[in-house]
């Protein structure tokens, strides 16, 4: 049912603006990937390409090894199979779930179609919901109901465009993780777009962070957020500090903070993200406290370097220091990252 996806480097022009430039994106049969990024950088532009609403200015899309776009060529949307689902569900309001459910589920006769339905609906937790109208659910049950009407029909890949933006928060979280299990299970190919680097590490395997619709960096969340190429990528990812150590002065802050061994004397930044810096009521690293973030848990402490230059660090909620007090920190050379020039 599902199939391998293959962007090389597809460029999408609207007139003279270039939207995306030479994207390439390879998912594995039953892999979950990610377009993420922030707003404008083209995502949506690319999932339209690959749906086939957008055409392809260069570059070629390979679904299941089949050719679907390239310049000047296009299969149609409808003979891709590949199913959909929007940031605001788009259920038909006048129809009930089953009806929902079941509408692109013509080509079958009426009890194949009732119990592929019923199936969907067991799938997503919704059995029992069939006779209910869209605006009965909640807004994680609509979405729960788009998923199964787009999975109905056993498309070779599936699109995601920012399917639980308009969720509160905690919602989201949840229904990440509920939707990727499901994926997982049913095994379908899935391109997810969001500009929520939260929701890209909850269901993706492989992400694609875009920037003015380039890849800036593609791999693993654990690499993007681990191992970023600049500061674009260390700052969409996740909170951190990125800490210049300028040449000739770089030696005594290095030294500062522990970290000789990462400082090469010439000038050169390092991110540094907050939980590498821990609370040490031992150290001889004391930090002024510029500011602080009651995080539940934890506090987020802002700690202030030479040069203006600030680090952060997550303590326990029981290190409950003001600003202005020192805290004793030690930072864990070994997850710092040097950053290129
Ligand atoms: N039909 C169009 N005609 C001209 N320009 C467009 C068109 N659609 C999108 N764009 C432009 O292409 C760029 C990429 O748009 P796109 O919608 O792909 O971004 P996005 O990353 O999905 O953004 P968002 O997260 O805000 O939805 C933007 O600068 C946008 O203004």
């Amino acid at each position: 049912m599902s199939g391998q996806l293959e962007l090389r480097e597809v460029s999408v022009n609207y007139g003279e603006f270039v939207a995306a430039r030479n994207v390439s994106l390879s998912l594995r049969a039953g892999q979950i990937g990610c377009l993420l990024g922030p707003s404008g950088c083209g995502k949506t532009t690319l999932l339209r390409a690959i749906a086939g609403f957008e055409a392809i200015a260069s570059g070629e899309i390979n679904l299941q090894g089949r050719r679907i776009s390239s310049s000047g060529h296009s299969v149609p949307p409808e003979q891709r199979k590949v199913g959909m689902v929007f940031q605001d569900f788009a259920l038909f309001p006048h129809l009930d779930v089953e009806r929902n459910v079941g509408f692109g589920l013509a080509g079958l006769d009426a009890s194949r179609r009732s119990q592929r339905v019923q199936e969907m609906l067991q799938l997503v937790g919704l059995a029992g919901y069939g006779g209910r109208y869209p605006h009965e659910l909640s807004g994680g049950q609509q979405q729960r109901v788009a998923l199964a009407r787009a999975l109905a029909p056993e498309p070779e890949l599936l699109l995601l465009d920012e399917p639980f933006s308009s969720l509160d928060s905690q919602l989201r979280e949840q229904l990440a993780c509920e939707v990727r299990d499901l994926l997982k299970a049913t095994g379908v190919t899935a391109v997810l777009v969001t500009h929520d680097q939260h929701e890209a590490f909850a269901m993706a395997e492989h992400i694609a962070l875009l920037d003015e619709g380039r890849v800036v960096q593609a791999g693993t969340p654990w690499e993007l957020y681990n191992r970023p190429v600049d500061e674009f990528v260390a700052g969409f990812m996740g909170q951190g500090s990125v800490i210049t150590f300028a040449e000739g002065g770089s030696e005594r802050l290095a030294r500062q903070l522990g970290l000789g061994g990462v400082s090469t004397g010439a000038q050169h930044r390092v991110l540094i993200r907050p939980e590498a810096v821990t609370y040490s009521a031992d150290s001889d690293l004391r930090l002024t406290i510029t500011a602080r973030t009651f995080r539940g848990s934890e506090y987020l402490y802002e700690l202030a370097l030479e040069g203006d230059q600030r680090l952060l660090c997550l303590a326990p909620n029981e290190v409950d220091l003001t600003v202005g007090s020192l805290l004793p920190v030690r930072i864990d050379s070994t997850r710092v990252v040097k950053l290129p020039h």
